[in-house]
């Protein structure tokens, strides 16, 4: 029998973090290779499900990503933009799929991220639910179907630790109206409208982020015209969902070609 993939969960104490790492104990397809955490954080030389709050897994929490990464077939990585683009380039040179989770990269960041995915498979969505991801398809072809005269507004809500704005699923869903309707997005952007703005231009697609609570995360893409409006929303009430796709992804790229995938790949939902 082959052995199940091994993978490294990247920035463990978070978030998104435990959540990947429960999913794998619970899982019969995928172990658990590593755990990684910043350099100085109080988790580091202990063991994972202690420092979780449980029983032992044998698996010490560690900031050397090459040798953890040396030891497994993916890298899954909710973490920072900073930590993510150093993450591709020693996934790379281990030849792991790098499954990113990872929000508010630049162009620059996307860039070497792009170089990275020369040698190893990428896997990359600002958000790895199917219920999203299905979402940005509609979005394309209901921004497809509508001329200029409904305005096109993105509005998000996460909970209050978040730091990037808008979040990456506002802006795949800006992609896909921008898509849809045949622009760029970067040319139609409008974002958080404050102070005497003028009024709405024709043709742009506005973003506005909310912040409180505890909120996992919810999208509605509003296509408003004279006398009626279309509101397409998602609500994700439990982020299981994300790392449940992220695990789906690195087994997806278990078997395919290096270079850059995203979760219409993954779910079978591109054109
Ligand atoms: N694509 C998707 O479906 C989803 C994407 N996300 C995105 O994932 C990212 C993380 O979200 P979330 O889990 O809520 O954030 P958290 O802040 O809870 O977790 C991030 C973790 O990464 C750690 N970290 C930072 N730098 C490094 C490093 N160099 N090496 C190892 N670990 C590091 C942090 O440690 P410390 O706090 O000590 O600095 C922290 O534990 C965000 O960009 C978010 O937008 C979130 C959910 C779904
Ligand atoms: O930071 C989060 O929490 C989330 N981030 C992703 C995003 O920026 O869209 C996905 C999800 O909405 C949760």
């Amino acid at each position: 029998m082959t052995e199940k993939p091994g993978v490294v969960v990247t920035g463990v104490s978070g978030r998104m973090g435990r959540m990947l790492v429960r999913e794998i104990l619970d899982s019969d397809r995928l172990r658990l290779a590593g755990a990684l955490e910043r350099e100085g954080h109080d988790w580091l030389g202990r063991d994972l499900g202690e420092a979780m709050g449980g029983a032992a897994l044998g698996v010490v929490v560690q900031d050397d990503p090459l040798d953890a990464f040396a030891r497994a077939q993916a890298v899954v990585d909710f973490t920072t933009p900073a930590a993510t683009v150093g993450f591709a380039d020693l996934a790379a040179q281990a030849r792991a799929v790098h499954v990113i989770g990872t929000t508010g990269l630049s162009d620059a960041d996307l860039h070497r991220i792009h170089v990275a995915a020369r040698h190893a498979v990428v896997v990359r969505a600002g958000n790895m639910s199917l219920g999203v991801n299905l979402l940005t398809q509609v979005t394309r072809r209901v921004a497809a179907a509508l001329d200029a005269d409904w305005d096109i507004e993105i509005v998000e809500a996460h909970h209050n630790r978040k730091v990037d704005a808008p979040s990456g699923t506002a802006l795949m869903l800006g992609e896909a109206a921008a898509a849809g309707r045949g622009v760029a997005l970067e040319k139609v952007s409008d974002r958080g409208r404050d102070g005497l703005t003028g009024a709405r231009e024709r043709g742009q697609i506005g973003f506005h982020a909310i912040r409180g609570g505890d909120i996992v995360g919810e999208h509605e893409v509003i296509f408003a015209a004279a006398g009626e409006r279309i509101t397409l929303k998602h609500v994700a009430s439990d982020r299981a969902l994300f790392a449940r796709g992220a695990l789906r992804a690195a087994l997806w790229g278990q078997d395919k070609a290096p270079g850059e995938y995203d979760m219409l790949d993954v779910l079978g939902l591109g054109d």
